[in-house]
């Protein structure tokens, strides 16, 4: 099967600092993904490349079987990628609803915004009761529900989640990862960047472990819960 997303030897950072190293890695349709690794590793800085928020020094980044290397972060959304960005980012004085209006605006050629804005208060019931409330009177774990909402907002082909639980209580870190789940068995396409290895190995499929801007392993989640270095670096096991 041919990938949705493929980044391909990719090398990227900042000016002349090179912070990711020649990564390789995809995501098929309908798969969750996730990029583990701890602070500083560089997996935002790789999401950056990908929404083309910095340009790779080298490598190829395809979506959907065209190469957007080099194209701009408007013709990424255009062709299909959504970011919900670390840090929950909703607008506070701005309703629930218009919060998700804005995400439907990003592709509104192409996007019955009433349509859309119905299937998400069927998905996210929480956001239904509190359409026409202000996003700051939500709690931590219904502004990132909103978040995701609002990603989804532009019927992405890839939603891609930078720390959905960065910062949030425990017992709501469990509530970002259920909806993850059920989105993800809805058929949406995500990658998931996660420092809560725990959480994101259980989620995904498949996951790709950074460290130092590389790639160090990667394969089925299934096989790296029992890789011996990601049991000892990132589940805290003793091997
Ligand atoms: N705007 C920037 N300018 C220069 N260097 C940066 C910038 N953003 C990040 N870096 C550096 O790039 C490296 C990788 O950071 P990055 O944010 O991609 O890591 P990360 O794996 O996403 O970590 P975190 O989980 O903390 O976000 C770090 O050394 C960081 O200091």
């Amino acid at each position: 099967m041919t990938a949705l997303l493929q980044v391909e030897n990719v090398s990227c950072g900042y000016g002349r600092s090179e912070v990711i190293h020649e990564v390789g890695m995809e995501v098929r349709q309908g798969e969750t993904v996730c990029l583990i690794g701890p602070n500083g590793a560089g997996k935002s800085t790789l999401i950056k490349a990908i929404t083309g928020l910095i340009r790779p020094g080298a490598g190829r980044i395809r979506f959907a079987g065209q190469d957007i290397t080099a194209a701009p972060p408007p013709r990424r959304v255009e062709a299909g990628i959504a970011l919900v960005p670390e840090g929950r980012g909703v607008l506070p004085t701005m309703t629930v609803e218009e919060n998700l209006m804005l995400g439907g605006y990003v592709r509104r050629r192409e996007i019955d915004i009433a349509a859309e804005m119905d299937r998400m208060m069927r998905l996210f019931p929480v956001l239904a009761e509190r359409r026409s409330q202000t996003a700051s009177t939500l709690s931590g774990g219904e502004q990132q529900q909103l978040v995701i909402a609002r990603g989804l907002m532009s019927r992405p082909k890839l939603l891609i989640l930078d720390e959905p639980s960065f910062g949030v209580a425990p017992l709501i870190v469990a509530q970002i990862f259920r909806t993850i789940r059920e989105l993800a068995e809805a058929g949406t396409t995500i990658l998931l960047v996660e420092q809560n290895a725990n959480m994101a190995l259980e989620v995904a499929q498949r996951g790709y472990v950074f460290e130092s801007g590389r790639c160090v392993t990667s394969g089925a989640t299934a096989d790296l819960r029992e890789n011996d270095l990601v049991r000892e670096v990132y589940l805290g096991a003793a091997v």
